[in-house]
């Protein structure tokens, strides 16, 4: 992040327990414009709980969350929700594609609910196809799909409406090895054509190795932060 400069999304020291389960014990984390940030940490330590903080998904018991200025945490469900379909986009592990839509007609949908006519918006959402690799899947639904080609229409939804964020929860999780690092490999060229800014959590060296910046959550905090090339 330059000197001066705000960050996009921030945390400062966010707390949140599930019942007497704490989840975050006073989390801090900034987020740069047009960053791809890594979140690595063992199981349980918190990833997803902090991402949903982000994302305005859940709000954490004291703290603050920013995105633009904007306090996210006081904000009512509401005006969250409609941060989540206008300024957010999100790819989650599994079963994310409505089985009874056609892939285009997934790839849409961020479009039809923001308001877009139904021509134009598969109009833009077949534009994706190519890029992604789906050529000729557009048609196809869920249950057709390979689990790569699922994540990548996915993906594809999550991009376009070009969100100023992509929230990925282990977005590679459930592929092997081969597929995941493509699939993560398009993620990542995908958000920095449109300069989308990016917030990974993975389990996976390999998918963290691809973004500007890691950083790790240990019981509820983030405890070390590493930075990765930093060149021009
Ligand atoms: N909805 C929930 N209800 C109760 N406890 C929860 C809930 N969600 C998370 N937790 C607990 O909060 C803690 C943090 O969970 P979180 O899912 O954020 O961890 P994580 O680092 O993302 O884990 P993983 O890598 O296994 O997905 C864990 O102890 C978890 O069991």
């Amino acid at each position: 992040m330059t000197a001066g400069q705000a960050p996009l999304l921030e945390v400062r020291d966010a707390v949140l327990s599930f019942g007497q389960t704490p989840a975050l014990r006073g989390a801090d984390l900034s987020v740069a414009a047009g960053e791809i940030l890594a979140v690595m940490g063992p199981s349980g330590s918190g990833k997803s709980t902090l991402l949903h903080c982000m994302a305005g998904i859940l709000v954490p018991d004291s703290g603050e969350v920013r995105f633009d200025g904007r306090r996210v945490d006081r904000m009512r469900e509401p005006e969250r929700s409609e941060l989540r379909r206008d300024r957010f986009g999100f790819v989650f592990q599994f079963g994310q594609l409505v089985p009874e839509l056609t892939a285009e007609e997934n790839v849409a949908m961020p479009l039809l609910l923001g308001g877009t006519r139904r021509g134009p918006a598969l109009a833009e959402a077949r534009g994706w196809f190519p890029r992604l690799g789906l050529d000729g899947l557009g048609g196809r639904r869920s249950g057709e799909l390979s689990g790569g080609q699922a994540q990548r229409v996915a993906l594809a939804r999550a991009m376009v409406a070009r969100p100023d964020v992509l929230f990925a929860d282990e977005p590679t999780g459930s592929l092997d090895s081969l597929t995941g690092e493509q699939v993560m490999e398009q993620l990542v060229d995908a958000v920095r054509e449109n300069g989308t800014t990016a917030v990974i959590v993975t389990h996976e060296a390999r998918v963290a190795a691809c973004a500007d910046r890691e950083v790790m959550v240990r019981d509820g905090k983030v405890t070390s932060l590493r930075l990765e090339r930093t060149g021009p």
